[in-house]
Formats: structure tokens, C-alpha cells, sequence
């Protein structure tokens, strides 16, 4: 059976508010694929992810992510479009009143889990899976900048999300803890999930290797692979 691409966008234009942000976007990502967003600061990473989870309507061109045909999604059929996408934002962070396990119950309660025991083992495994299974009993603030975005990473897990789009999951990391978490998000990507990961850490590009996508002069533009300094640089000038 051919599988259709998870997310595909034809021709589609990217607004925010009036201002046109991205034009001709035509894209194509399989089921498991791991891609890169590049580009300068505003050049339109934020706005393409936001209209694959229908935070920015396509309003010009085609797009469909999960099965939801972008162009005519209804307000009502939105939830059910993000519940296939785990999301990891810088501004959808971690709830600072609540240890970390009562921020994964609140999401699983808000989402329809009611026995609390599934929760608790949901919790647990998606902790396991961040490597953060005793930390559970944490406030945030007892957590460095890199156990907090593992556990952003595990919230987006929770519902088994096909797709995870992650903006700028490393951007206030060390080099080290960077690594780490785009390592993790390339495991989970192992086992069928589909990454999109804005970054601007091009060192990360080097390290690990996997389709890039850059933002640049209003396009959205393929760049193969890029594994050399030289050869990013290049291809970013
Ligand atoms: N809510 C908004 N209303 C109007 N314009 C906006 C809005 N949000 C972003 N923009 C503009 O859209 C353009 C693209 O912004 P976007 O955040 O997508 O870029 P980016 O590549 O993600 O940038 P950065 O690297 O700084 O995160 C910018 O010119 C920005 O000023």
C-alpha cells in the first residue's frame, strides 16, 4: 500500500495577518521523516509550523497534515487535527503552580483520560521514554533549562501523537544539553513519528544529519542533507 505524505502543503501561501510571509510553499513529509526548518530570524519558521497545526489559515493554495485538509478545516474539527500533534513551543511551557506529574495529568485529564490509573501509567512511560521516570514529584523550578524541555517533549507524547512539531526546542540549551534533546527527538522519530524541528543551531545540522528545509526570501526551499560547515554556510548565504 503507498501511504499518503503525513503532511503535504501545495502551492499554499503563508500569512500573518495581512502580510504575506511565505509564497509557493509546496512540501512533502512521509510518516517517521525527521526535517529540519531553517532560516533566518523572521523569515517564516514560526508562521509555516503554525499552519501545519491551523493556528494560520491556508487561504491561497492546498495543504493537508494528518488526513485535515488545511484549506477548509472547520474550528470544530481543529482539536481533533492537534490531538495527532504533539507541540514543542517556546510559549507553551511547562505550568509553574504543579510538579511534573500533575502537568501530564492535566493535559490527559483535559483530553478525555478519566481512570487514574492509565494515567499514572501513561505518566510513567512517557517519562521513562525522556528519561526523566523519578522526576516526577519536581516543581519546574527545581529543573534545569533541559529537564524542563524533556518534559515538554514527554507532555507532547502523551497522546501518541503522530507528528511533533518542535520550534526552537533547544534555543536556550547549552551545546550539550542541545545535543541531547535533538537526539532524543531523532529516537522518537525511530520509532514512526514524524519530527519538523525549527532550530538555528546549525551545528546541530553536523552532528545529526537529516533533511533540511530553509526559509529564505520568502520560499520554502530543500537543501540536501547539508554536513559541513562549509556546506551549510554556503547554502545559507
Ligand atoms: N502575529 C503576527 N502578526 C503580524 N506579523 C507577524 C506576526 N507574527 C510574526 N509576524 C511576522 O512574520 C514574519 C515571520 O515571523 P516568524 O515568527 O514566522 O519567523 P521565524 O523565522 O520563526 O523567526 P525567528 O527565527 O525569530 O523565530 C516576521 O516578519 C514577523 O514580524
Amino acid at each position: 500500500m503507498i501511504e499518503s505524505p503525513i503532511i503535504e502543503l501545495k502551492n499554499a501561501i503563508i500569512r500573518q495577518a495581512d502580510n504575506i510571509i511565505l509564497t509557493d510553499v509546496s512540501l512533502e513529509i512521509e510518516k517517521g521523516e525527521f526535517v529540519y526548518i531553517i532560516g533566518k530570524v523572521g523569515s517564516g519558521k514560526t508562521s509555516l509550523m503554525k499552519t501545519l497545526y491551523a493556528e494560520l489559515p491556508i487561504k491561497e493554495g492546498g495543504g493537508s497534515v494528518a488526513g485535515f485538509y488545511l484549506p477548509i478545516i472547520k474550528t470544530k474539527q481543529v482539536p481533533f487535527l492537534r490531538r495527532k500533534i504533539g507541540i514543542v513551543f517556546q510559549d507553551f511551557q511547562l505550568l509553574t503552580d504543579r510538579n511534573v506529574h500533575d502537568n501530564l495529568e492535566f493535559v490527559l485529564k483535559a483530553t478525555g483520560w478519566k481512570s487514574k490509573k492509565e494515567i499514572d501509567n501513561r505518566i510513567e512511560e512517557v517519562l521513562e521514554k525522556v528519561k526523566m521516570g523519578k522526576k516526577g514529584y519536581k516543581m519546574p523550578h527545581e529543573l534545569s533549562g533541559g529537564e524542563q524541555q524533556r518534559i515538554v517533549i514527554a507532555r507532547a507524547l502523551l497522546n501518541s501523537p503522530d507528528i511533533i512539531l518542535a520550534d526552537e526546542p533547544t534555543g536556550n540549551l547549552d551545546p550539550e544539553t542541545s545535543d541531547e534533546l535533538a537526539e532524543l527527538l531523532m529516537d522518537i522519530s525511530k520509532n514512526g513519528r514524524t519530527i519538523v524541528m525549527a532550530t538555528h543551531q546549525h551545528d546541530l545540522l553536523k552532528k545529526f544529519p537529516a533533511r533540511t528545509l530553509e526559509c529564505k526570501d520568502g520560499k520554502v526551499i530543500e537543501i540536501s542533507n547539508p554536513k559541513t560547515d562549509e556546506e551549510i554556510e554556503i547554502e545559507l548565504d
